[in-house]
């Protein structure tokens, strides 16, 4: 994979473009012309698996990938990135333990990643909703800019820091807002510029912090350093050419002038636009492990306010307790299906970039914490933990053709790619097909109950379908090799059906994916919660893990259930 490395006001075959040439292709240890310099016109672009990036006059070198990467990387006095979530920072005291606890590791030299402070990203996309209806002469009266306003010049004040550090960008906020009421609308890119205040704050509060300690700091915006987005605002992705410009710019200007980075977490660029996009809620994970890969760096920290990754959700269940370690992608389905501790998307930069991510509590600083590595001892890994994901749509789909007609899994999936609507699990036979649509993917498109009307509508041409809405995903994860005993145990008396059964539960749906890692059950809503609760108490608290630890266990393939997942009943 080809990426280009742009270097503004460098011309086209000049003696410049010619030694970008000769020290890249070097530094790589190839021929010269394995490396292509080239000037192009400020506005032309460059294709990457059909992405278009809009770039700056500047040359191009095209390296691949991990050459550029490692192209960057002449030297980095950086050793982990420490990220900090609005949780760690809800108040001045957090910031002033958050300090505390950076300078509590001389060793390290961090590159800091910070969220907005506390609910403030909740509060800028609350006073966003209510200036549109407002009126422009009330939207300085809205009072969640109140609390905005109050929490960022109380924190200063209490830190004892000029009040300049944020007064512009709080002046600008409310500009912003009387914009909305007069506009009388709030779109999607307008809502990321507005809820970018909050990282654009708390990042300025705290590196001013940090120098006022003399512990030297510089503030960054991740827009303004080379993180540069899809134009998919509130649910960007990161393109490839963010590695090797973040990586520039972070050591560049430490070689320059050494200083601590603190960054916006969760906010980039978008490639066409050049607009403030956002990564996603909880998005600063992802910012953070992007970092740890564009600088190779030895660890990435997310500083949360739990023991680590938890058995489960402990606001659903307060008996969860934390899993020591996790695979990157047992992380990536957990955050996927629903455990809010991390962003879905944050562990592939950690995964391609080899980088250890670790989970620690900024509450609790000597809490071992979770770490989350490629691989990891399995042998005496059963089941890691249990996650819920609400409000969920499900499509039973059942075919009007007889049995052994071949095509209908594939019209049912030609349907959906051609609305663009994402499936999450699905169970099968030859001629039933039930499936959940990806609640993200909803709330991001918006899709509402016309578009749902659609997909139905088309379906029923060939089947017969129910559309069942307000179900929640319960999803295993486990080991992939003991998934047949997760089954057993989900399965077979005395466990957790029978509980489920005796709670009065009807399980929907069973599927397993094909990695095996996760095994999904889908009920309804109302009985999510105390679904979850027994099959935690089946699962951690009843002694069944040291009871089948070491046991002569089957491998993959479960009797019970196809290991492409199975419709269990309704
Ligand atoms: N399996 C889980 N393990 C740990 N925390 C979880 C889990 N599922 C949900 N959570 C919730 O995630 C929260 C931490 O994530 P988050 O709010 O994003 O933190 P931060 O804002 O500090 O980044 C916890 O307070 C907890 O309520
Ligand atoms: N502030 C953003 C981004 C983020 O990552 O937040 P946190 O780290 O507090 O989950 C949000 O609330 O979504």
């Amino acid at each position: 994979m080809a990426v280009a490395l742009r270097f503004p006001g460098v011309a086209r075959g000049s003696p410049a473009a010619l030694a970008i040439r000769a020290a890249a292709a070097s530094k790589l240890g190839r021929e010269q012309g394995s490396v292509r310099a080239s000037a192009r016109p400020a506005a032309q672009c460059w294709r990457r698996r059909g992405l278009v990036a809009r770039c700056q006059t500047g040359a191009a070198a095209v390296l691949k990938n991990d050459e550029a990467t490692a192209a960057q990387k002449p030297h980095t006095g950086f050793t982990a990135v420490m990220k900090f979530g609005g949780s760690s920072l809800a108040t001045a005291e957090r910031m002033r333990e958050v300090a505390d606890l950076i300078l509590s590791f001389p060793e390290e030299t961090p590159v800091i990643v910070l969220s907005a402070m506390g609910k403030t990203t909740n509060n800028l996309l609350l006073a966003g909703e209510k200036a549109v209806s407002c009126g422009a002469p009330k939207a300085s009266e809205i009072p969640e800019l109140a609390v905005i306003k109050d929490l960022h010049l109380r924190t200063i004040d209490e830190l004892g820091l000029d009040r300049s550090v944020v007064s512009g960008l709080l002046d600008e906020l409310e500009q912003l807002l009387k914009g909305v009421a007069m506009m009388k609308e709030l779109t999607r890119r307008t809502r990321d510029y507005l809820v970018s205040f909050g990282e654009c704050m708390s990042t300025r509060i705290f590196a001013a912090y940090l120098n006022k300690l003399g512990k030297k700091a510089r503030q960054y915006d991740a827009f303004d350093i080379g993180f540069i987005t899809t134009d998919d605002f509130t649910n960007a992705d990161i393109l490839e050419v963010t590695y090797p410009a973040v990586a520039k710019r972070l050591n560049g200007d430490w070689m320059d002038d050494p200083a601590i980075p603190i960054v916006t977490g969760f906010l980039g660029k978008g490639c066409k636009s050049c607009a403030v996009t956002t990564l996603g809620r909880g998005g600063s994970d992802l910012t953070a492990t992007t970092i740890g890969k564009a600088l190779g760096l030895r660890e990435v920290q997310v500083w949360k306010d739990v023991d680590g990754v938890l058995t489960c959700d402990p606001n659903i269940y307060a008996n969860a307790i934390p899993v020591p370690y996790l695979t990157f992608d047992e992380a990536a389905e957990l955050a996927y299906f629903g455990a809010q501790v991390l962003h879905p998307q944050s562990m592939r930069p950690a995964r391609d970039g080899g980088i250890p991510v670790r989970v620690k509590n900024s509450y609790n600083r000597h809490a071992p914490g979770t770490v989350i590595t490629k691989s990891r001892d399995m042998s005496k890994s059963i089941l890691t933990s249990i996650v819920l994901k609400s409000n969920v749509t499900m499509l039973d789909i059942v075919s009007t053709r007889m049995l052994g007609q071949y095509g209908f899994l594939a019209k049912v999936f030609s349907i959906f790619e051609d609305l663009g609507i994402s499936v999450d699990c699905v169970a099968t036979s030859e001629v039933s097909i039930s499936l959940t649509l990806d609640p993200s993917k909803l709330w991001s498109r918006e899709l509402i109950q016309q578009e749902l009307d659609h997909v139905v509508e088309e379906l029923e041409k060939f089947a017969v379908v129910h559309l069942l809405q307000r179900r929640s995903i319960i999803s295993l994860i486990g080991n992939v090799q003991r998934s047949s005993l997760i089954l057993e145990k989900v399965i077979e008396l005395p466990t957790a059906f029978n509980v489920l059964r005796r709670n009065g539960v009807n399980v929907q749906m069973i599927s397993q994916g094909a990695s095996k890692v996760n095994i999904s059950l889908v009920v309804n809503d109302s009985e999510a919660k105390q679904c979850v609760q027994a099959l935690h108490s089946a699962f951690f608290e009843n002694g069944f893990m040291s009871e089948v630890e070491g046991a002569d266990v089957p491998q993959n393939g479960g009797a019970s259930l196809n290991s492409n997942g199975a419709i269990y009943g309704n």
